[in-house]
């Protein structure tokens, strides 16, 4: 295959795409959202098969457990991707939507109407859900998209595109509005990240290496949806009930996703009592803690973290855990070495919440909460494209409003600028 030349097409195809989208009406845009979730459920052997294939290769080339999980599919998780798509259709479509309208002193009447982004490329890990959230969401939107999913989900991710070309044909839309691209090979990406002129915002979900790719090449503007070094903080002035079920959940819930938490910062008053009760869930479930001296001290059992633990994310049953002498220094610690994704304080202590609220740098902060619950599905957006690091444009869970923009729109009755 030409990648080069392969890309240019899908390039051009999906920009031709987005014109269309972008007038799609919403009858049309959610009658091939239903299309494709019935698309998915007649095909599910087809689905489960294709998918079979990448689990063997995936096990063969040794991938994490963590990762296995989220690569595989069962008949549950298919109903779950055709119900997810049905619930987008209940969604509002924002396209159209007009407001903030303010009559000038010059008698034009300016406001804003929402409008989609155009052509969106994504690249994401191995976790077939994503493309057909993905599908949904940019279709809703009146969004194209081109969409790149990690390699081990190849074989599963061919066979959900043939639904949502199938969808989008039965409900009279381009079937180029959303493509999946056709090879693994990373110079496809390379290709997708520097088409300005096809593709209008790029999305990469993902780590490290993605991260230095996109920042180092990237010539179409980017929402960066990366890694997620997430913290729990637990106050001397917690409740240790919810401190024990938070350290719990946001630790042990699921490895691999972005928001569970990595660090476990606990303050020295409470170190002694709480700690103790926490190891005890992690060493039932298998989790490897590694600690700072203070640490050590309350757990022998903990091994000793470095410098490099506080910037790791393991994506693991792994946790490094750091006593911190207040709120100051918990703080400083999640600034410093934290993604600004998705951080939590527990406490029951009103002004030492608000603080954590006001001075944490991150997309999601939290109270007494869970960092797991930063999702598109539990913050009430139906879906989600992914959870945004970044702060320009759209911070944390994106949905539907996030991939779209506002456009100034005026109102004359033949003004003239004085
Ligand atoms: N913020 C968010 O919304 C989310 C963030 N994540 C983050 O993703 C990471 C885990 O997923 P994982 O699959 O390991 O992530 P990776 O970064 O390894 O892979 C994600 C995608 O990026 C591609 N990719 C990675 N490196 C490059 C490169 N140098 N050039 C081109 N393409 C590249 C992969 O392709 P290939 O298949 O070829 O490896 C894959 O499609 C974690 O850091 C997690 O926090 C995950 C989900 C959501
Ligand atoms: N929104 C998701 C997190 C997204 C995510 O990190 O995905 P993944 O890394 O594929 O497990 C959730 O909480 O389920």
């Amino acid at each position: 295959m030409d990648i080069k030349q392969y890309m240019q097409d899908v390039g051009r195809n999906a920009r031709a795409a987005s014109r269309l989208m972008a007038k799609a009406n919403t009858g049309a845009k959610n009658a091939a959202l239903n299309a494709i979730a019935d698309a998915i459920e007649r095909d599910a052997t087809l689905l489960l098969a294709a998918n079979q294939k990448d689990m063997d290769q995936a096990r063969a080339d040794g991938l994490e457990p963590a990762m296995l999980d989220r690569l595989q599919l069962t008949e549950k998780t298919i109903a779950t991707m055709a119900q997810g798509l049905r619930e987008m259709v209940a969604l509002p479509d924002p396209v159209g939507e007009m407001g903030d309208f303010k009559y000038r002193p010059s008698g034009i009447q300016v406001g804003k109407m929402r409008v989609p982004l155009g052509v969106i490329g994504i690249i994401y890990e191995a976790r077939p859900n994503v493309t057909a959230d993905a599908a949904g969401l940019c279709i809703k939107s009146g969004n194209a998209t081109i969409l790149r999913g990690g390699r081990e989900a190849f074989n599963c991710n061919q066979a959900i595109a043939a639904c949502v070309k199938e969808g989008l044909s039965t409900a009279g839309l381009p079937a180029s509005a959303v493509q999946i691209i056709e090879t693994p090979d990373r110079a496809a990406v390379g290709e997708l990240i520097t088409m300005n002129e096809f593709v209008d915002v790029i999305i990469p979900r993902g780590g490290k290496g993605l991260i230095e790719r996109i920042s180092r090449d990237a010539r179409v503007p980017v929402i960066k949806h990366l890694d997620g070094i997430c913290h729990v903080y637990i106050d001397n002035e917690a409740d240790p009930l919810k401190a024990v079920r938070i350290a719990d959940n946001a630790k042990t819930h699921r490895y691999a996703p972005c928001n569970t938490m990595e660090t476990l910062l606990v303050n020295e008053q409470i170190a002694a009592t709480i700690l103790p009760q926490i190891a005890a869930i992690y060493r039932e479930k298998g989790v490897e803690m590694r600690g700072c001296a203070a640490t050590q001290a309350i757990l022998p059992d903990a091994i000793a973290a470095t410098e490099e633990d506080w910037r790791t994310e393991y994506l693991a049953p792994i946790i490094s855990i750091r006593i911190v002498s207040d709120l100051d220094q918990a703080m400083d610690h999640i600034n410093t070495y934290g993604s600004h994704h998705t951080d939590a304080i527990v406490t029951e202590n009103y002004t030492k919440s608000r603080q954590f609220l006001r001075e944490v740098d991150s997309a999601s902060v939290m109270i007494n909460a869970s960092t797991r619950f930063a999702d598109g599905f539990e913050y009430g957006l139906g879906a989600e494209i992914g959870i945004s690091t970044d702060k320009i444009h759209a911070r944390g869970p994106v949905g539907l409003e996030g991939l779209t923009s506002e456009k100034w729109i005026v109102f004359g009755d033949g003004e003239i600028r004085a």
